[in-house]
């Protein structure tokens, strides 16, 4: 049986395609109103399925937000089952923002649901905490990367109340985030061109906090747009040309539906910011 093509290198084509803009599905009660729907199971549908139809066919990945799909219990959670294929329809990858951490033999069941090979949902990543310990990631990094999918870990949030404790210092002088950050590329030595294990680096830190040079891997950077970051600040925070930052907005697309073409319409918009900033570094 061959091996399945890893994460890092579709992901890699995918951005070469498409760009790097993550687009977010994230299906708050408020934006599904302003869409003229009602915030019941009928309304997540229409909206979640619309916006992935439309974002899913103009972006490399796309990232719902599974917090969102649970608040409407297991009716909710089968309407992101449904995303899932229809953002692979559309020809986009799928990185679903669960944020699981546990004990190591509990994330092979998070695996399980997510990444692994037959896994439930078959999404192509997963977001996970590293905050039991990134030993405790172990089983999940092992079984989706012989899925041929990726792990994005939290390293330095984009929340503000993320900084006391990501930026604590460890004994080694490391801050936290850092000793993530390098744990992760532990995985991702020697992969080309991409590894499959990326990072959660929010665009809103302050430049310099942290080293990503030996990464070889993806960076999720959220916090663009609707958080305040712009496109000058993933420039300093992240510099020029680093391969695999993929800067990440929900609710700055999601408020221009549910006209799919003026949904489409903001992720252009947004890469010729995006575009725009990386030619100035030139
Ligand atoms: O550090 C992090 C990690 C994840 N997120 C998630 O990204 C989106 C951001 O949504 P916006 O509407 O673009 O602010 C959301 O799903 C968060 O849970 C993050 O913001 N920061």
């Amino acid at each position: 049986m061959t091996a399945p093509e890893r994460f890092g290198a579709r992901l890699a084509r995918a951005v070469a395609a498409r760009g790097p803009l993550c687009a977010g599905i994230d299906p708050h009660p408020g934006l599904i109103e302003s869409w003229g729907l009602p915030v019941d199971v009928s309304g997540l549908e229409r909206f979640a399925l619309g916006a992935t139809e439309a974002l899913a066919a103009v972006t490399a990945i796309v990232k719902p937000q599974s917090a969102f799909f649970e608040a409407f219990g297991p009716p909710g959670v089968a309407v992101l089952e449904r995303v899932v294929d229809t953002a692979h329809d559309a020809g986009a990858l799928v990185l679903l923002d669960v944020k699981r951490g546990d004990i190591g033999s509990t994330m092979a069941a998070y695996t399980a649901a997510y990444v692994a090979d037959k896994a439930a949902f078959t999404a192509d990543a997963a977001t996970v905490s590293p905050y039991l310990g990134f030993g405790a990631l172990d089983p999940a990094v092992a079984a989706a990367t012989a899925a041929g999918n990726g792990l994005f870990v939290l390293a330095r949030t984009s929340n503000p109340e993320a900084h006391e404790l990501q930026s604590a210092r460890l004994a080694d002088g490391r801050t936290v985030a850092q000793s993530v950050v390098d744990a992760a590329a532990a995985h991702n030595a020697d992969a080309e061109p991409l590894g499959d294990v990326g990072v959660v680096v929010g665009a809103t830190i302050s430049p310099g906090e942290l080293d990503l040079s030996r990464l070889n891997g993806p960076v999720l950077a959220p916090g663009f747009g609707a958080q305040g970051a712009t496109a000058a600040d993933l420039r300093a925070v992240f510099g020029a040309g680093l391969p695999g930052v993929l800067p990440a907005s929900s609710r700055d697309l999601l408020r221009h539906g549910p006209d799919p073409d003026a949904l489409r319409q903001a992720v252009v918009r947004v890469a010729e910011l995006l575009a725009q900033t990386r030619e100035n570094d030139q």
